[in-house]
């Protein structure tokens, strides 16, 4: 028997760690009866492999279970509750590989393999980690039938309308900078496909496609040939690193003694084509030779490495169509104006920036800050555990009208650039900058500086985990077929379409190939697809229509129809976009968006541009409600049916006027504390805001103010019931709630339950909005509630605010942003908006004299069963860091009650002797007290 202590139980279920114990003591037990220790050995070591194939078979299981039930089962000295025990300890290893490689070492000290599949998942980049399980199998196992090694540069090149981001690229590009365009403004997108080349310029990529292909597939083979093919086989090594390269000047002395690698190639697999493995790829070696013999072969000078630049305009028009585009795969080029102050107002005559969370007034740091936050948010925010590499390279630009001499104007773009990431002090958003920085003359074509950025570009990519990551030869069918349909114009496909096109293909995708193919395809940034029941009919091949379709509700001709004239006025004065008028816009647009007007309805919705109110009852239901709730709010109870069927386009709305402290600290009437949603990391994206103002305008009237409605860009007060009125506004990364009441009832409190409801559905719609860019588990963590001190006269922005959950710590705490420092006690903090959290708790203290002493086990088992919703945020109150929660997560993360269980393992053996089950109760009630009651949680609280 192995060495048990040695052996990590990292991550297992407890209870199979407990069944396993058995049956290494029955193994014990039974060591001297040969013939029986044999048995037992065979079963469990047949199980064992079996369950690490790939293509298990279930009748193993079963018949080797029969197997132990009829030959060992109940007799001496397995009892009832130890065979029941090993048959559960088998059904465990059959289900979870980390449980038979313990067992195995544990029980007969023999390590046991993963899988190939398995090898091959744990290779993925970050982001195809995250493909369900199946969905990363079907990959693994089409990997397994022959590879392409893809080496992809995504270039984003961001900055301001003019400042230079066309010039740029077009130094970048050898084609571009030999033609010496003069750059237009670009409108939407302007996307370049190139070739980096060996001396590490950078070519347009123009070649006829076939030919295109036919160098991928070749080098696919020569990765098939490595894995698959008989060792015996000669197969033309690969191409030397870039740098190893001959030039094209210099000819390779034993060029004319070689064969052609792609010749060797086919003439190895046509001898061996009725091989397994091989079979597979023959024809695809045919379609190959059908290259027209007039296509120069070059490759002596291009490399394996692709670069896709994309030059998006600079107009704040346009800037929530381009996050649809940023992600984890890309690099970006940041570029600033070095002749334009930080703090100098943008002048734009078009003032349609202001839906993106740019005010009309915004200086160029404003800017600036936008575009990192919306790198972050789009790219590193998502996997928020995760370490974020560099992928932004700050460039200045205009380096010619700087004042003084080369050093000074370095120091110059050093100093500037310092400047405006102060404000990003403390955040992980700076985590995304390049250490290296740039200065450029546009106009100077020639200046070497151009060949450093190409360069540090691909330094930087090199670095990235998705790069070399390998794509099935499989699917680079699909890859060509949608490149052929683009080349003919086509901007975007129905499924139906698609589904033809691959029954065409040599070997057609499976239903659940072809989805993962599209869904990789989008990730590498070849298309749009998103597999949601809403949108996973369409494929959008040119990023240039959504742009389009955009461009339609910002700037729509005012030919209208007289019939909808109080439409009209709706949109225009309130945004609101009712069918008549989203109708009238889709007939008067070209054909690709008229015809397909409900998709881009849900491509604008998914794009933040407009907003569907909610339909609680089905909506919300996911992220915050996984368990049947007794307590809930019915959600649905205070639609307005006026507002049912439209959708709000918020960029559409103007400013409050000032005073805004009217609005949001209004004098001589009852009012709760402020509650402020306060999201981490110091950003969030402004939709957010619009979309909770649609869900509002769904569940509530809007407030008038005589003839006025209180509808404004960051500022929206509801009609709730009587007196009551609900405000939210906000800046910057907060948003801020507030109900007022202007009853002449001076002696009652507000209605404490109908502020508890008010707060669960804003909680409840933000943590949607944040499920759809961040993942679960780490949705919860996307913002914190916090109170601002009820003392405050007039609400100021980030001040006097105090986080909810740290008064589940400690009764009351010190204000130091009101003139006089002063005590807030938490009754008072907390007595409207979570007054019935606060009750229920007050009830449950009443016997909690015995809380002083050590948690047991049975009390974390307790905590892991009843935590509920609150099982990410426990782990945070508890002090576990998100790495640790992140490691444990990604073993347990399907065990919700596991997962709990080995996070306060950890703690209590980090805590030791503090580690009471009154820290343990303090930290559920902290990660409760936000959430909706829950019977089975608060009865334990
Ligand atoms: N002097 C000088 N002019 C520059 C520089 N970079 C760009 N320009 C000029 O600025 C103008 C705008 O340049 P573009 O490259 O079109 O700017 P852009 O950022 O692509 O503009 P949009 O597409 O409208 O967002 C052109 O006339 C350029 O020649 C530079 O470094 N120095």
């Amino acid at each position: 028997m192995g060495d048990q202590e040695e052996i990590s139980t990292d991550g297992i279920d407890p209870e199979a760690l407990e069944n396993a114990r058995v049956l290494q003591s029955v193994a014990q037990e039974i060591k001297d009866n040969e013939e029986h220790a044999k048995i037992l050995k065979s079963i469990v070591e047949t199980i064992a492999h079996e369950s690490l194939s790939e293509d298990k078979d279930y009748l193993v299981l079963t018949g080797q279970t029969r197997e132990f039930v009829k030959t060992l089962g109940f007799t001496e000295p397995f009892s009832v509750s130890r065979t029941k025990a090993i048959i559960n300890v088998l059904l465990f290893m059959w289900n979870h590989t980390n449980v038979t490689r313990y067992v195995m070492k544990s029980v007969y000290n023999e390590d046991v393999g993963k899988s190939t599949v398995d090898e091959m998942i744990e290779q993925f980049p970050s982001d195809l980690k995250q493909l369900d399980a199946q969905s990363a199998e079907i990959f693994a196992k089409a990997l397994k039938d022959g590879f392409e090694v893809v080496k992809n540069i995504r270039l984003m090149v961001v900055g301001m309308f003019g400042v230079g981001k066309t010039s740029l690229v077009n130094n970048l590009i050898k084609d571009l900078r030999d033609k010496k365009l003069t750059p237009v403004s670009t409108e939407g997108i302007d996307l370049r496909r190139c070739q980096l080349m060996d001396d590490g310029d950078w070519c347009l990529d123009e070649e006829h496609k076939l030919f295109k292909y036919k160098i991928r597939y070749r080098e696919a083979f020569k990765e098939v040939s490595q894995i698959q093919m008989p060792t015996n086989i000669t197969v033309p090594p690969l191409p030397p690193p870039i740098t190893e390269m001959p030039n094209e000047a210099e000819p390779d002395a034993d060029a004319e003694t070689q064969l052609d690698p792609l010749e060797e190639i086919q003439k190895h697999v046509s001898e061996r084509k009725d091989e397994e493995g091989i079979r597979e790829f023959f024809p695809l070696v045919l379609e190959t030779k059908e290259t027209p013999d007039n296509i120069p072969v070059r490759v002596a000078t291009k490399t394996d490495i692709t670069v896709s630049v994309w030059d998006f305009a600079g107009q704040t028009l346009y800037y929530s169509t381009h996050q649809f585009f940023l992600n984890k795969r890309c690099i970006y080029l940041v570029l600033m104006d070095m002749t334009k102050s930080l703090h100098e107002y943008v002048k734009e005559d078009d003032k349609s920036g202001t839906w993106c969370g740019l005010m009309q007034d915004c200086t160029y740091l404003e800017v600036f800050k936008f575009w990192l936050n919306a790198i972050h948010m789009y790219s590193g925010y998502k996997s928020m555990a995760g370490t974020i590499s560099p992928t932004v390279i700050l460039v200045g630009t205009r380096k010619d009208e700087m004042a003084g001499n080369d050093e000074e104007k370095e120091i110059q773009k050093d100093n500037y650039f310092d400047e405006a990431l102060k404000p990003f002090k403390g955040s992980s958003i700076l985590q995304h900058i390049y250490y290296k920085k740039f200065l450029v003359n546009n106009l100077s074509q020639e200046d070497p500086i151009f060949q450093e950025i190409r360069r540090e570009i691909k330094l930087l990519a090199e670095k990235q985990d998705y790069w070399g990551e390998k794509f099935p030869v499989k699917f680079i069918q699909m890859e060509q077929s949608l490149d052929k349909l683009r080349d003919k114009g086509k901007q975007l496909l129905q499924m139906a379409e698609i589904n033809i096109s691959n029954s065409l293909l040599l070997h057609p995708l499976t239903e659940k190939e072809l989805a993962l193919c599209l869904d990789i395809q989008h990730r590498h940034g070849n298309i749009l697809y998103f597999d949601t029941k809403e949108l996973n009919d369409l494929v959008v091949l040119a990023p240039q229509w959504i742009i389009e379709v955009f461009k339609c509700f910002i700037r729509h001709k005012r030919d209208t129809i007289p019939l909808h004239l109080e439409h009209w006025s709706t949109y225009e004065e309130l945004a609101i976009l009712k069918p008549e008028v989203f109708n009238e816009i889709m007939d008067r647009s070209s054909d690709d968006i008229k015809n397909n007007r409900e998709h881009v309805m849900h491509y604008m919705e998914h794009l933040d541009v407009m907003a569907k109110p909610l339909k609680f009852e089905e909506d919300l239901e996911p992220t915050d409600l996984h368990q049947p709730q007794q307590d809930t709010v019915d959600l649905a109870v205070n639609v307005n049916p006026n507002f049912v069927d439209f959708h709000i386009v918020p960029c559409r709305l103007r400013k409050p006027p000032p005073p805004v402290e009217q609005f949001t600290s209004p004098e001589h009437c009852k009012k709760t504390p402020v509650l402020c949603f306060v999201f981490v990391q110091n950003f969030m994206p402004p939709s957010f805001f619009h979309r909770l103002v649609a869900v509002c305008i769904r569940t509530w009237p809007i407030c008038k103010a005589g003839r006025k409605n209180l509808l404004y860009n960051g500022l929206a007060a509801f009609e709730l019931e009587s007196t009551y009125v609900l405000t939210i506004w906000y800046r910057d990364h907060i948003i801020y709630a507030r109900i007022t009441s202007c009853t002449s009832d001076l002696i009652s409190d507000l209605n404490f339950e109908k502020c508890h409801e008010v707060r669960l559905i804003l909680r409840q719609s933000l943590l949607k909005f944040a499920g759809q860019s961040l993942e679960d588990p780490w949705t919860s963590t996307a913002f914190e509630e916090h109170i601002q001190c009820p003392k405050m006269k007039e609400s100021l922005h980030n001040e006097g605010m105090f986080r909810v959950t740290s008064f589940m710590y400690c009764s009351e705490f010190a204000c130091t942003a009101c003139p006089e420092r002063h005590a807030i006690v938490r009754e008072e903090a907390l007595k409207d908006w979570y007054k019935v959290k606060l009750d229920l708790f007050a009830t449950n203290d009443a016997n909690c004299d015995v809380l002083n002493t050590p948690a047991e086990e049975s009390d974390l088992l307790k905590a892991s069963e009843v935590i509920g919703n609150g099982f990410w945020l426990l782990g945070i109150q508890l002090g576990l860091t998100e790495a640790q929660m992140s490691k444990l997560y990604k073993e347990w993360g399907n065990n919700r009650r596991t997962f709990v269980f080995k996070y306060l393992v950890t703690w209590r053996n980090s805590m030791g002797e503090k580690a009471t089950l009154q820290s343990l109760k303090k930290a559920m009630r902290a990660a409760c007290v936000n959430l909706p009651n829950d019977k089975k949680t608060e009865k334990a609280l």
